[in-house]
């Protein structure tokens, strides 16, 4: 894989689009570093720290992490990668935190995974995730190879607290109210590109093939 310049990216939608399935397949075709603002959240939270006790009272009630909390823990994430190339996911999801990413970081593109409501709810409720890596499972739609398992460490996944039915409608509320404004940030600035469908394997190939086009400079990667 051959970076030739500093590609920054951001994938947006609502909670279950399909965000972290999409970036799992962008990181493996383009190189990018990924960085998850809910899998950093559930690292602290593992971690059973005071902050890790605050976060998880937030998410469990299907509330956003307040801005400066958030903030602090993604920088420092993304000072950390240097001058690489990275996607990330799940942030920002205010306007107050896309103003302070603007600040640091120049936003080459902003992926958008437009899902209807209904279809998510029903894909939240089989998801299986494995906490340490951020893989998601599901199910209906990629079943692990061992059930409760795993497939790369054979770790046992768990089922998140925050995709009871309940929760996921208070988070979609959230959604609309808070992170819908950011799409209307990003498509003042040009750089809004927005996927629209129900189904991750028929938006992909749009968004594989708008990557090649915005990245002429980046080899695929074969690895
Ligand atoms: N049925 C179905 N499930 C999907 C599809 N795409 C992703 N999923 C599953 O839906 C759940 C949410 O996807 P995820 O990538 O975690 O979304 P995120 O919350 O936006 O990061 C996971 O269990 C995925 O495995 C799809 O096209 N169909
Ligand atoms: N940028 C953020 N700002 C505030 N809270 C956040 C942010 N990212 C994640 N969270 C919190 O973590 C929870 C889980 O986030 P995430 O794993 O990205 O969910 P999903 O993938 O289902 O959209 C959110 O519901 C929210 O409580």
């Amino acid at each position: 894989m051959v970076l030739q310049r500093i590609f920054r990216a951001v994938i947006m939608g609502p909670p279950g689009s399909g965000k972290g399935t999409v970036s799992e397949r962008i990181i493996k075709s383009f190189g990018l570093q990924h960085l998850s603002s809910g899998d950093i959240l559930r690292r602290n939270i593992e971690a059973k720290t005071e902050l890790g006790l605050l976060l998880k009272a937030c998410i469990d009630q299907g509330q956003l992490v307040p801005d400066d909390v958030m903030s602090r823990l993604i920088f420092r994430d993304l000072r950390a990668l240097g001058q690489s190339s990275w996607l990330l996911d799940g942030f920002p999801r205010t306007v107050s935190q896309a103003e302070a990413l603007d600040d640091a970081f120049v936003v080459d593109t902003v992926v958008n995974l437009d899902v209807p409501f209904d279809i998510i709810k029903q894909r939240l409720t089989c998801r299986w995730t494995h906490l340490p890596s951020g893989r998601v499972y599901n199910t209906d739609f990629n079943p692990p190879q061992v059930h409760g398992f795993d497939d790369l460490t054979g770790e046992p996944l768990v089922q998140r607290e925050d995709d009871l039915p309940e929760t996921v409608t208070r988070r979609l509320k959230s959604y609309e109210n808070q992170t819908e404004p950011v799409l209307e940030y990003y498509r003042s600035k040009g750089v809004l590109e927005s996927f629209s469908g129900t189904e991750t394997n028929k938006i992909w190939p749009h968004i594989e093939a708008f990557l090649h086009r915005k990245l002429p400079s980046i080899n695929e990667n074969v690895a």
